[in-house]
């Protein structure tokens, strides 16, 4: 079975990044909750950015306080997402005019109420993504957990919908990914942005066999389901942990206060 090789790199300032890993080649997705405080660090490095119908109201409206610039108005010019995607009915007029006139793409889906903003957001990334470049994308995705369960619940099944992608969401407080169970997982932990609290949980599929290493408590195929044993609040013990199981599994690690 392969080695999928995770890293998060991108949340580490330029100069300490490593050359060339997925984690450093990615596109940005910005759903319709409050900004991270990372924020701007994320979009400097971003190699595309999309935001998800709503999301271009929190570009908009709250980059303006994340950024030292003098006005607002420089702040609005300097972050001109590509692409605007979705059913636009939560993007203000003012936003989408804005946009529009400094050439952003505005992609309008009103008509397909059966797929989330971000459903499409990826589907659309897939869509242009070369395949020769596919293994190599990753997609960080900002405002997806907290807020609405709905939307929480719906934006942890786009990570299964499109489990062959590289799909990370981040909060202030955390970051989540799906381990697909068709790789073994090496999971470089980056300590000074990261860690040391973590999780790792089967949802919708339970595992009836799971094998970590690197965590202080590992599991040995282990069971886990929801209704029975799953592994949160663990810790990490090891600058690289391993996991292989016959599931899916959801992996979360606590970031630190980065600036
Ligand atoms: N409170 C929230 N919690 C989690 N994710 C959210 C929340 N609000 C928005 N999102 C994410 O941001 C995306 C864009 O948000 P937006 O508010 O534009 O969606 P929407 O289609 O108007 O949703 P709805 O009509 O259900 O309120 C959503 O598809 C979802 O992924
Ligand atoms: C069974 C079922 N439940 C809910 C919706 C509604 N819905 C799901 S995604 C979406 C778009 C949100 O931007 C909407 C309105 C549906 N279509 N089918």
């Amino acid at each position: 079975m392969d080695v999928m090789v995770h890293s998060s790199s991108f949340l580490l300032p330029k100069i300490h990044q490593p050359a060339k890993t997925p984690a450093n080649n990615y596109t940005l997705v910005v759903l319709n909750q409050h900004l991270p405080r990372f924020m701007p660090r994320l979009w400097a490095h971003a190699k595309l950015r999309i935001c998800a119908d709503g999301g271009a109201n929190r570009i908009f409206y709250e980059m303006p306080q994340m950024t030292n610039d003098q006005d607002c108005e420089t702040t609005r010019n300097r972050y001109i997402p590509e692409i605007i995607e979705g059913d636009m009915d939560s993007i203000r007029p003012e936003v989408k005019r804005f946009y529009s006139n400094q050439g952003s793409t505005i992609s309008d889906k009103s008509h397909n109420q059966e797929t989330t903003d971000l459903h499409k957001c990826i589907s659309s990334i897939r869509h242009r993504t070369p395949s020769h470049e596919k293994s190599d994308l990753c997609v960080l995705v900002t405002g997806a957990l907290g807020g609405r369960f709905d939307h929480e619940a719906a934006n942890i099944n786009v990570l299964y919908v499109f489990s062959d992608m590289r799909i990370i969401f981040l909060s202030d407080d955390c970051l989540i990914q799906l381990l697909p169970k068709t790789h073994q997982h090496e999971i470089n932990i980056e300590s000074s942005v990261e860690g040391p609290h973590c999780g790792l949980f089967p949802i919708g599929a339970p595992s009836t066999s799971t094998t970590t290493t690197g965590l202080k408590w590992n599991l040995s195929e282990a069971k886990m389901r929801f209704g029975s044993m799953i592994s949160t609040s663990n810790i990490v013990d090891s600058e690289k942990v391993t996991v292989q199981s016959d599931a899916d599994l959801l992996w979360t690690i606590s970031l630190r206060n980065l600036t």
